[in-house]
């Protein structure tokens, strides 16, 4: 049997949890310092046991993983280093920085423990175990930080381990990824939340501004409503990096300005066109990095019920979604429904089945 502990049973760690729980061989445990959390995650099913002793959820634990904000992670890796783990346990961790917990790790005394960090590139801006979904990590790039240090055999267990999140595993570097993920995750949230709040001063006086805040809005805005607990930790652990990057983005808004200045419409245009080349050249992470993605579009009238419809008639015929994105649900407009499966047999029925009722669908 494969014990699997997890401490911190929220969004990420019960996301974790979800992908291993009911795997034959394998029992996860859940660890919160709160009763009431620890009820809460039974209550929802997503361990197999939950405690509020360190003790017990680390005791013949295999794998341990530490999915609790930043700012915790050293004291939880100093406690478990005080504690007599499983010879070969692996202990994880998922904090969306690197650096600090790699050091810590590298000052300890694990006698045949090993620390490998660890970063999942996946997420929301929802919190808590309620937010927990087995398919958060599906086709994402989820990063390990091994070292020379790390037995390639401690390395290999945790690698198959998680290729039942079906996410993506690489190797970083943990200040590379501090570096490159202060870019491209936590620049992104301050300036999100700046831009809203900078907005919420407006609208404090006309209520307009709130009203007419549209698709634009919204897309650039989303992580805005990120945990605030989460976000503190994550800034104030990567501190130099955010701030370095916060002097870059002072001079990109500053050229706006001159250009806006200078009534250079050309220059204006020029900044759009090579944000959007870069823009358009990411990956589509959603479309089958790892394995293929069996996915179809149905238009869908704007007819209450209707996505009922559909779904009734698939499940009629046991077909099983892995997932269901509404792309487009404004009032009046047809919407297109992603419909995803696990497999092209099951895609390939639905599709005659769809095709019969006379929707229209987009492979
Ligand atoms: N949210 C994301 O998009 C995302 C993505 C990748 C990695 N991460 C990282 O994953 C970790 C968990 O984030 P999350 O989004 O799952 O947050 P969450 O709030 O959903 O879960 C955090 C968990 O830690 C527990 N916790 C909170 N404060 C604690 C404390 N002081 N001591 C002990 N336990 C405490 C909570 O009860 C909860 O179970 C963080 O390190 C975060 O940086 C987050
Ligand atoms: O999709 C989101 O809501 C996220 O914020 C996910 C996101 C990101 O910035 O991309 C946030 C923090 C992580 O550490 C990793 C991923």
């Amino acid at each position: 049997m494969i014990k699997i502990a997890i401490f911190g049973v929220g969004l990420i760690g019960g996301s974790l949890a979800l992908c291993f729980k009911g795997k034959p061989g394998v029992t996860v445990v859940g660890h919160s310092n709160n009763p009431k959390s620890v009820e809460k995650y039974i209550k929802r099913q997503v361990v197999d046991h939950a405690t509020t002793s360190m003790e017990e959820a680390a005791a013949d634990a295999d794998f341990i993983f530490l999915c609790v904000p930043v700012g915790n992670l050293d004291d939880y890796l100093i406690q478990l280093s005080g504690l007599p783990l499983k010879p070969g346990c692996v202990i994880t961790d998922v904090g969306s920085t690197k650096a600090s917990i790699a050091s810590c790790a590298k000052k300890l005394n694990f006698k045949d423990v090993h620390f490998i960090g660890g970063h999942p590139m996946a997420g929301k801006e929802k919190s808590g175990v309620e937010a927990a979904t087995s398919y958060l990590f599906e086709n994402a790039i989820y990063v390990l930080t091994p070292d020379s240090s790390t037995p390639a055999h401690a390395y290999d267990r945790l690698v198959e381990l998680l290729q039942r999140t079906r996410a993506l595993l690489i190797k970083v570097d943990p200040l590379v990824h501090d570096e490159v993920v202060g870019a491209i995750s936590h620049l992104p949230h301050m300036i999100a939340v700046a831009l809203v709040n900078q907005i919420a001063g407006y609208n404090e006086s006309n209520s307009l501004y709130q009203q007419l805040a549209a698709g634009g809005f919204r897309d650039i805005t989303r992580i805005a409503s990120s945990d605030p607990v989460i976000w503190r930790d994550i800034l104030v652990n990567n501190r130099d990096v955010v701030l370095r990057l916060l002097h870059d983005w002072n001079k990109e808004v500053s050229r706006f300005i001159e250009l806006l200045e200078q009534r250079d419409g050309e220059g204006i245009a020029a900044q759009f066109a090579k944000a959007s080349e870069f823009r358009n050249s990411l990956p589509e992470r959603r479309k089958g990095v790892l394995t293929s993605v069996y996915e179809i579009y149905v238009d869908v009238p704007d007819h209450p019920g209707m996505i009922g419809q559909i779904t009734t008639l698939l499940g009629n015929h046991r077909i099983n979604l892995s997932n269901i994105h509404i792309i487009e649900s404004r009032e009046d407009v047809p919407g297109v429904l992603r419909l995803t499966f696990r497999d092209e047999r099951q895609m390939d029925r639905a599709f005659e089945l769809l095709t019969q009722e006379n929707y229209t669908i987009h492979v």
